[in-house]
């Protein structure tokens, strides 16, 4: 079974006849310089753009066409992070994580979990948009886990994040995919890519590799497509202690 699949995947202007299929368990990461197609790839994966065309062009979830899945079902099934952790009003940050659960009729299950993994139970009272950027951040993060679904899309969820919590983050994530969960995560730092089970690249809006880092992620191809020189050098390694 493959957990989502892009068939032809086309948005004018913005996303041309792209193919992917990832299977349960696996950790892509997905990169390309600005304006390549990585938001509008996520928000088509999940399902918050239309397609330009329809059959053969289409997206399954645990191959099952989209179209076929209802919206509650789709809240069970798949999570999605926005690019920019923006809040137009001052819900509580508890409040908000909980929005994860409405699919579920909102029973709370794992709220205070999630707040505990993503280091927001000091701020569980607080309003969301009085809160910094990293903080916004987590929030959507734990909102994005508290709904369970084994399909998350996240949208640059590293960028606005510390060390600590980005390492934290990428251990949760790990953790989400060895339990068999499937993660497709956009990202502009190429040595994290280099740590994942899969890259997918795309470059103007079309698909130029997807593969093994190793494989893909060649000095010809960062030469290429992101016009930098790739050198391996010893340097600072973080991790968490
Ligand atoms: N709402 C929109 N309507 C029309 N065109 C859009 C819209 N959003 C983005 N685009 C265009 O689609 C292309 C792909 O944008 P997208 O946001 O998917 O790129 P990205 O790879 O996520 O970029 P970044 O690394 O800067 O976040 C860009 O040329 C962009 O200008």
């Amino acid at each position: 079974m493959n957990a989502l699949t892009l068939k032809s995947a086309t948005v004018p202007g913005r996303l041309h006849d792209v193919s992917l299929s990832l299977p349960p368990g696996m950790f892509a990461g997905l990169i390309g310089p600005n304006g390549s197609g990585k938001s509008t790839l996520l928000q088509v994966a999940a399902g918050l753009i239309p397609l330009a065309t329809t059959f053969p062009a289409a997206v399954t979830w645990q191959n099952r066409p989209l179209s076929e899945i209802s919206f509650t079902e789709r809240g069970r099934l798949a999570a999605w992070i926005p690019q920019e952790a923006r809040f137009e009003f001052g819900f509580t940050v508890r409040s908000v994580v909980a929005q994860g659960r409405y699919a579920h009729g909102d029973d709370d299950l794992g709220i205070d979990a999630a707040l505990a993994q993503l280091d927001l139970t000091a701020l569980a009272d607080r309003p969301v948009n009085q809160l910094s950027g990293g903080e916004r951040q987590r929030v959507l993060l734990a909102r994005a886990l508290v709904t369970s679904a084994p399909i998350q899309l996240w949208d640059e969820p590293l960028s606005p994040l510390d060390p600590r919590h980005a390492l934290e983050v990428l251990a949760r994530a790990h953790h989400f995919t060895r339990a068999g969960g499937t993660l497709l995560m956009s990202l502009h730092d190429l040595r994290a890519a280099h740590c994942l089970d899969y890259v997918i690249v795309l470059d103007k809006g079309h698909l130029r590799a997807a593969g093994k880092p190793n494989d893909v992620l060649t000095h010809a191809l960062l030469l290429d497509v992101f016009g930098v020189r790739a050198h391996h050098l010893p340097g600072l390694t973080l991790e968490l202690p």
